[in-house]
């Protein structure tokens, strides 16, 4: 009886505490300045948690659109105690961002990717993150994109052949079909690893990081999932696990199989690395020789060798660079290529400058060719506008701000909403028609530099952004110059969802139409 009494008491005093700490956050001076900001309407304890984790992926898409035009510029969502503040002004995107010192680390819910990239770059902090940013830096130094290329105009050309076999011409689901090309891209160039014999893994991997920010997303909305104990319990728990094997056996064997050939070399191509030699060097021999090129993956092998690193840190930057360096690339593929199937006077004009430039270098595509598509560059950067990959980026402020209007207290969430702030019409006129001369020199000119972040921007930004334009120019090239693109589903017709990247929720289906060329050897 005294035993029960006790426990009984306890969990009392615990509840008390647990109040009186709400109460704290919620109605002392913090919660004071948070709730100066406009927002839906909020419940007691729950905020407006109840209110958001009742609705679809694809309700709360529409959600957020709507909540960035109702209360324009900013507006705040409670989570029990956590607050967290959306934001889509320039100014205050610029604030956030651009200092070197301030505001580094993400938000609260990159802790939920955790149990898959652990904390790998995209998701560390402090220390940690400086030292990895600096070593993985030089990976994506001039020199050793120039060695990528190849891989990645090969990569494009394999997706030309596939798309000149299959029947009527039509991609039943044109995000399958990219992705798996990306994959492979990042596979090959970054790992040094081909999928050529591992496309069971790789099919299972690509749905399991489909799978992965469904569940992020439904986690991210139910706190009292936040504990992996709890979580582990309940259906979704268990999906999480069955794909965080798949996630982690994949990687697992890209990095050993790697290690292998290092071991078979008897490590001689890691000592080049450690001498730098490599990047500073334009080696032709290396260039030519596809396993001798240097990998990011290598600069984490040698850096184990030196016990700097053990295998689990190289499986989180492995694992971190797998995800964001393909499904980042895919979707901005899917829709240029959306966008360009119903812009049939912009892919003309993209095309015949494609066209024109591989003339010039007797049909094919290299490095040199594909920074000579001054065109083509705008039209991705402009879908990059319209559909960010990453549509939303998080982070956890560092002492007090000041925004245009507001005061923002130390320790909130800020989400910046790269959506809303590409769509904003103050800095966009007319923000929904693609228009990529919105990115002649003359007209980025005078736009506001924080109003275009699809790569964020700042100390942490996208370490992988010039990888990613020189795939993107690879893989549409080619497209472009073998095809006439034409769209069978239409853009307005599909249905967003929220998810860590820009996603809809049904296949997407494009045409391809070969083109019909006399000269054979025109076609890469
Ligand atoms: C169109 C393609 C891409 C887009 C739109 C994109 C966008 C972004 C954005 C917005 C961030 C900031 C995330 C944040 O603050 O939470 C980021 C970070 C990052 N991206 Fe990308 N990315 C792309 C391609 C790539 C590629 C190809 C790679 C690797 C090869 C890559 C690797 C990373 C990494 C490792 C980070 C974390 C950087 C850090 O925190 O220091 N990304 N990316």
């Amino acid at each position: 009886m005294a035993f029960t009494l006790m426990i009984f008491t306890l969990l009392l005093l615990c509840i008390f505490i647990m109040f009186l700490y709400h109460y704290n956050i919620r109605y002392g001076k913090y919660g004071q300045l948070i709730d100066r900001i406009p927002g839906l309407a909020t419940v007691p304890i729950f905020g407006n948690i109840l209110t958001l984790s009742n609705l679809t992926q694809e309700e709360l898409w529409q959600l957020q659109i709507t909540l960035s035009k109702n209360y324009y510029p900013i507006f705040k969502m409670w989570s029990f105690t956590i607050a967290y503040v959306v934001i889509c002004h320039p100014d205050d995107v610029q604030v956030i961002l651009s200092s070197s010192k301030q505001h580094l680390e993400k938000g609260l819910i990159y802790t939920l990717l955790h149990p898959w990239l652990r904390t790998g770059l995209l998701t560390s902090k402090g220390a940690k993150w400086q030292e990895r940013r600096k070593i993985l830096t030089p990976t994506f130094h001039f020199n050793i994109l120039k060695q990528f290329v190849d891989i990645l105009i090969e990569e494009g050309n394999r997706m030309t052949k596939f798309l000149n076999n299959i029947e009527g011409s039509i991609v039943k689901d044109l995000v399958l079909l990219i992705s798996q090309h990306t994959l492979n891209a990042i596979c090959e160039t970054s790992m040094g690893v081909s999928l050529e014999n591992m496309s069971e893994y790789e099919q299972q991997y690509r749905q399991a990081v489909h799978e992965m920010g469904e569940i992020f997303i439904y986690k991210f909305l139910r706190p009292w999932f936040y504990s992996d104990v709890i979580f582990a319990l309940t259906s979704m728990g268990r999906k999480q696990a069955k794909n965080l094997k798949i996630l982690h056996r994949f990687t697992e064997k890209i990095i050993a199989e790697r290690k292998q050939y290092h071991e078979l070399t008897d490590g001689r191509y890691l000592q080049n690395l450690e001498n730098d030699a490599a990047i500073e060097t334009d080696d032709s021999e290396m260039i030519k020789n596809k396993k001798r090129r240097l990998a990011m993956l290598d600069l984490l092998i040698a850096a184990s060798r030196n016990n700097k690193m053990n295998d689990l840190d190289i499986r989180e930057e492995i694992d971190t660079f797998m995800f964001e360096g393909h499904d980042t690339v895919a979707m901005t593929l899917c829709f240029a290529i959306l966008l360009l199937a119903e812009h049939k006077d912009i892919q003309e004009i993209a095309r015949n400058e494609v066209s024109a430039v591989m003339q010039e270098n007797g049909g094919q595509l290299t490095m040199t060719a594909l920074q000579k598509l001054p065109y083509l560059e705008r039209c991705l950067k402009e879908t990059m506008r319209l559909y960010p990959s990453v549509p939303f980026i998080t982070r956890i402020l560092s002492e007090d701000v000041k925004l245009q209007s507001y005061l923002i207290p130390s320790k909130t969430d800020v989400l910046v909403s790269i959506y809303n702030l590409h769509r904003n019409p103050n800095f966009w006129p007319n923000p929904h028609i693609f228009d990529p001369d919105r990115f002649l020199p003359e007209n980025i000119h005078n736009r506001h530099p924080f109003s275009y972040v699809p790569f964020s921007a700042g100390p942490r930004n996208c370490i992988g952004q010039r990888f990613a334009m020189l795939e993107l120019k690879a893989i549409t090239a080619p497209l472009l110059h073998n095809f006439y693109l034409e769209p069978v589903d239409y853009l307005k017709d599909l249905r967003h969802t929220m998810h860590i990247i820009n996603r809809v929720t049904q296949p997407i289906r494009v045409r391809f139409v070969p083109i019909k060329r006399m000269q054979t050897s025109e076609v890469i």
